[in-house]
């Protein structure tokens, strides 16, 4: 066959695809109990009355907004509000923290204003070594909330510092941020299922 930048660009592609699949065989499906044991957490916390705090950096800043999204407005289901914020999206506290305190006090500081003991803060990182995440993290600790995290490669500073870590135990990036947002889908729908089985 003749090699054109067409079958070039979609062997690329092929490549990809097939490395994302191997991605989820290898490591996603093995997390399922730990998948579970993240729902619990977010059911009993959400039941309970209290909120999740999430957050993250560049496409993971990104996955906290989808998961704060659909919490508050709906995955699948037309059901009540449930009370979740992404601690990324107000430019004005991320400036006059960042510029005010440093980069690193960014969620930290948030978390110090928002979270109280029974909240859910979860952290994404695919390095799981981000300081600005982990930062917040310790503040969550002292404050008494439940601690989850989604990381990759060797899950980081994170994932020992949090009570439930979802490694995605791979270097790239890009896969590891796909099975972040999967966990996100997941997460969701059992919340869903748990809190508005009549729904
Ligand atoms: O989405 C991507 C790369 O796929 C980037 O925006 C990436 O999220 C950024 O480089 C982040 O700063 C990486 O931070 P982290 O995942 O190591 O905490
Ligand atoms: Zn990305």
């Amino acid at each position: 066959m003749e090699i054109t930048e067409k079958n070039c660009m979609e062997a690329k592609i092929r490549q990809h695809l097939r490395r994302h699949i191997a991605v989820f065989e290898q490591q996603v499906l093995p997390l399922s109990g730990q998948l579970a044991a993240c729902a619990e957490r977010l059911c009993a916390c959400l039941r309970a009355g209290h909120k999740v705090l999430v957050m993250g950096n560049g496409g993971s800043a990104a996955d906290a907004q989808h998961l704060a999204a659909e919490l508050v407005g709906r995955f699948l289901k037309n059901r009540a509000a449930l009370p979740a914020i992404a601690l990324t999206t107000d430019s004005s506290i991320l400036t006059a923290v960042g510029n005010d305190f440093g980069f690193e006090q960014v969620f930290a500081r948030q978390v110090e204003a928002l979270a109280g003991a029974g909240d859910v803060v979860i952290g994404i990182s695919t390095s799981g070594n981000s300081p600005n995440v982990l930062r917040a993290i310790e503040v969550a600790r002292r404050r008494g909330c439940v601690t989850l995290a989604f990381t990759g490669r060797a899950g980081g500073e994170l994932a020992r510092q949090v009570d439930l870590a979802l490694t995605v135990a791979v270097p790239e990036t890009p896969h590891i941020q796909e099975a972040h947002l999967t966990f996100i889908h997941i997460l969701c729908d059992l919340v869903e299922q748990e809190l508005f089985p009549q729904d």
